[in-house]
């Protein structure tokens, strides 16, 4: 299918705009009336330029208040049009998009809307151009699709057909079944676009929140099939207007933009190369940068130093079946703190899951080994902690930890696995994250939620599938410990293991403060000895949740976590608590 986006979704002066949406491959785009109108190149260059990246401008977009309106500002709506037609011609766009009339002005006609769109269809003709009326979810009279047709099929010409956008179909709660009233060759044009379940006017909330087909709550991919039933086989076009694009770099939202598309294409005709679902983490990989910490705190956790790579200053640090790698190579581009900068994921099929995430635009890195090393195939994620695909101790399958050769037995502790990894992600890519996530790895995104932290919000979202979790964080905030990351290691006995740090390890224990266990108590009753170990306690329908955090080494800290039940979260409600608790130990 042919793959467009509109010029609004994107940030930059329209050149750059167009530079960004050829580099990530699309096909076409919509050209938005404010890029032109402020653009220093005449539209003979706009198209000289499109073509020379190889985009056709698919429409040019849009004609505002035009139908439904009185004689007298007719006039003046067909001058506005015939300026139009004359520009989308030198722009070489022979689709115009009309959205439904918003002025006050408009009337309640739908024969005179259909006349007026007919008259405006025919002068539309006249230079080769066709006209796609669109219902905007806002519209003064016509804010439903089939309303937008019933009034297209009475004006009954050629040249006029509809333009469907499931942000204004989706967002009014209208069923899309509807779609499959209407003629292939009467759908002109769709436009793409999810967003974000809010409670919130329609118009804000088209403005500033849309985002990419995968990234919100609306099920677009059920909109597109309803389009295709019809027969429609022009562009599936992306119209995202999303103030954190607006001002994020423009080839990258141009490559986020065209991962949803393949995802998208790929949930309507599925091509063989699906995601391959992590069964969960093989290791996480910390930077040490010359610092002792990290190495200190794993020791005190049970940890063990069991093997140190042949050839890398890397040591592998296991307990059950946690593993730590500790890299004390300095890094190139981290800011000299411990960090987490990779994280090896258990698949089925190393080599399947490198070829989905490719073909996901993930960026796939170079492989740097010593000549006896296991092949490990990783990717970057968008924040750029490598990923790493692995399969652990089968012998269908090169073992990674044979690099490291053991001299000690991993030690049977309370510490059992990785039950999730935290990361931290700049705040202008959480969407592109979750989409990443999902499209790549083949997690299930859960909503997302906002904790408060002294200085700000920090906005949080848990990815899970096939015994992996992930947790995406973003701060909206410059604080320090909004750029922290953590490990999270399942433990089987939480109470017995706080018990032995707390006397062992005066220190190393996040403080939790006496109102807290105040106000748990009031909630749920007192546990005398959930205060005394200083646990975080969290419960849902399935079960219960215990869990603490140590103290930060650079960006990174450590959480023990024990599920009782089925428990499925995160102990979200604690999240305000740990991350107040945080900001003192660093000041
Ligand atoms: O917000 C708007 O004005 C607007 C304009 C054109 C569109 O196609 C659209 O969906 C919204
Ligand atoms: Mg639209």
């Amino acid at each position: 299918m042919r793959k467009s986006i509109a010029t609004v979704s994107v940030s930059g002066t329209l050149t750059e705009k167009l530079e960004a949406i050829a580099a990530a491959g699309f096909d076409g785009v919509e050209v938005f009336e404010n890029d032109l109108v402020a653009c220093p190149l005449p539209p003979e260059e706009i198209r000289l330029r499109a073509d020379d990246l190889g985009l056709g401008i698919d429409m040019y977009q849009p004609l505002r208040d035009f139908e439904a309106v009185p004689d007298d500002v007719l006039k003046g709506n067909l001058r506005r049009a015939e300026y139009t037609f004359e520009l989308m011609n030198r722009l070489g766009a022979d689709t115009l998009l009309v959205c439904s009339n918003v002025s006050p002005d408009a009337l309640p006609d739908d024969e005179l809307a259909a006349a007026q769109l007919r008259l405006l269809a025919e002068r539309a003709a006249g230079h080769g151009i066709r006209v796609a009326y669109e219902a905007l979810a806002w519209g003064r009279h016509v804010s439903e699709y089939l309303h937008a047709w019933r009034i297209v099929r009475t004006a009954d010409h050629p040249a006029l057909g509809v333009c469907l956008d499931s942000f204004h179909i989706l967002s009014r709660g209208s069923d899309p079944i509807g779609i499959e009233a209407i003629p292939g060759e009467k759908v002109f044009f769709l436009q793409l676009a999810d967003a974000p379940r809010l409670a919130m006017d329609v118009l804000q909330w088209s403005r500033h929140y849309r985002c990419f087909p995968g990234q919100g709550g609306f099920d677009v991919t059920g909109l597109v099939r309803h389009v295709l039933a019809t027969g429609y086989a022009g562009p599936l076009s992306l119209e995202v207007f999303n103030d954190v694009f607006r001002q994020s770099d423009a080839r990258r939202t141009a490559l986020d933009a065209m991962r949803s598309l393949i995802a998208l294409e790929e949930a309507l005709t599925p091509d063989g190369v699906p995601p391959v679902v992590p069964s969960g983490f093989a290791f996480a990989e910390l930077a040490t940068e010359g610092s002792a910490e990290l190495s200190g705190i794993l020791s005190a956790l049970g940890f063990a130093r069991t093997g140190t790579h042949r050839t890398k200053p890397v040591e592998l640090w296991e307990q059950g079946g946690a593993r730590v790698l500790l890299n004390a190579a300095p890094a190139e581009s981290a800011d000299e703190e411990p960090a987490l900068v990779a994280i090896g994921l258990e698949t089925p099929d190393p080599a399947a899951s490198v070829k989905r995430a490719g073909k996901l635009l993930a960026p796939v890195l170079p492989r740097e080994r010593a000549p006896r090393d296991a092949p490990l195939d990783a990717i970057a994620a968008p924040d750029g902690t490598a990923l790493f695909f692995c399969r652990t101790g089968h012998a269908d399958h090169p073992d990674w930890t044979a690099d490291f050769p053991r001299a000690e037995p991993v030690p049977e502790g309370d510490v059992t696995g990785i039950d999730h990894v935290a990361l931290t992600q700049p705040w202008q890519h959480f969407d592109e994250a979750s989409l990443f996530y999902r499209g790549v790895l083949g997690l299930r995104p859960q909503e997302s939620l906002e904790v408060a932290d002294p200085y700000g919000l920090l906005r949080s979202r848990a990815m899970a599938g096939g015994g992996t979790r992930l947790v995406v964080n973003i701060a909206r905030t410059v604080a320090r410990q909004a750029s922290r990351q953590h490990v999270a290691f399942a433990v089987r006995d939480l109470r017995a293991l706080a018990r032995r740090l707390r006397a062992d390890h005066p220190g190393l224990l996040l403080p939790i403060p006496a109102n807290y266990y105040d106000n748990l108590e009031a909630r749920y009753g007192a546990d005398p000895e959930i205060r005394e170990l200083g646990l975080l306690y969290d419960r849902d329908e399935e079960g219960e949740f215990l869990h603490l955090y140590t103290v930060t080494a650079g960006r990174v800290f450590f959480e023990l976590v024990q599920r009782i039940g089925g428990y499925d979260g995160y102990g979200a409600a604690n999240a305000a608590v740990r991350l107040a608790v945080q900001h003192a130990e660093r000041s």
